[in-house]
């Protein structure tokens, strides 16, 4: 991570991340936390679909499919929904360390520009933790996993209690959420929900 602003360097005390022993297995899905989630959820046409796998320590991979309702520029990806991507991609590392934490700080750089139609290649993985302070990075490199990096990004996520969600969302998809008679998708709206 280059942390370029002071907030996003990790401090001297500031300890490596640690694998959660129930992690998914390196290559295994994340799968979508929300359904109504515009970076994964499978119920948001518009969205980014992002479908995030765990690697190995404390990283993930993603595929995002550039389509034309992405774009900025003509033929281009919009600049705020590639960082929607980083940031969803970070957001899924939450699965590997197993905390509930949130976006406080996200750096983008934009290297080249992303046309319609490209895949994007994702990776993120945890730096550094420092009490509710966890330090990551993200990259998306072009139509392969070892091409061109395009973006990337640098972040801090900040650990919150569930509160954080239950207290601030709007009343009626929390109400929503929390009576899906689906049982899995009720505790991943709430257990470690980005
Ligand atoms: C599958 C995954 C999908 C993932 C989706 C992607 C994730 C998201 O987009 S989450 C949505 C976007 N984020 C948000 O809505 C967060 C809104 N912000 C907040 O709720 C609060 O500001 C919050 C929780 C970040 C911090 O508030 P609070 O809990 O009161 O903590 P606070 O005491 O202010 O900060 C804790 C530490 O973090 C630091 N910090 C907090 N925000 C920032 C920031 N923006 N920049 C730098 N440092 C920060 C503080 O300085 C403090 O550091 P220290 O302990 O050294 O003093």
């Amino acid at each position: 991570m280059s942390g370029r602003t002071p907030a996003l360097t990790p401090p001297d005390s500031a300890l490596a991340p640690v694998r959660h022993p129930d992690a998914p297995a390196p290559g295994e899905p994340i799968g979508s936390h929300y359904e109504h989630c515009f970076g994964c959820g499978g119920e948001q046409p518009h969205g980014l679909h992002l479908a995030a796998k765990a690697g190995e320590g404390v990283s993930v991979t993603a595929e995002f499919l550039v389509r034309p309702e992405h774009q900025g520029a003509p033929g281009l990806a919009h600049g705020g929904l590639l960082a929607t991507a980083l940031d969803d991609t970070l957001g899924a590392l939450n699965w590997l360390l197993r905390v509930i934490s949130v976006t406080g700080r996200l750096e983008t750089d934009y290297l080249r520009p992303v046309p319609v139609g490209s895949v994007l290649h994702l990776s993120a993985e945890v730096t550094a933790v420092d009490g509710r302070k966890i330090y990551a990075t993200a990259e998306g490199r072009l139509n392969a996993p070892d091409g061109p990096v395009a973006v990337r990004a640098d972040a801090l996520f900040v650990e919150v209690k569930v509160e954080h969600f239950t207290e601030n969302g709007r009343p009626e998809e929390i109400r929503a959420a929390m009576d899906d008679p689906d049982q899995i998708r009720r505790v991943r709206a709430f257990e470690v929900n980005p």
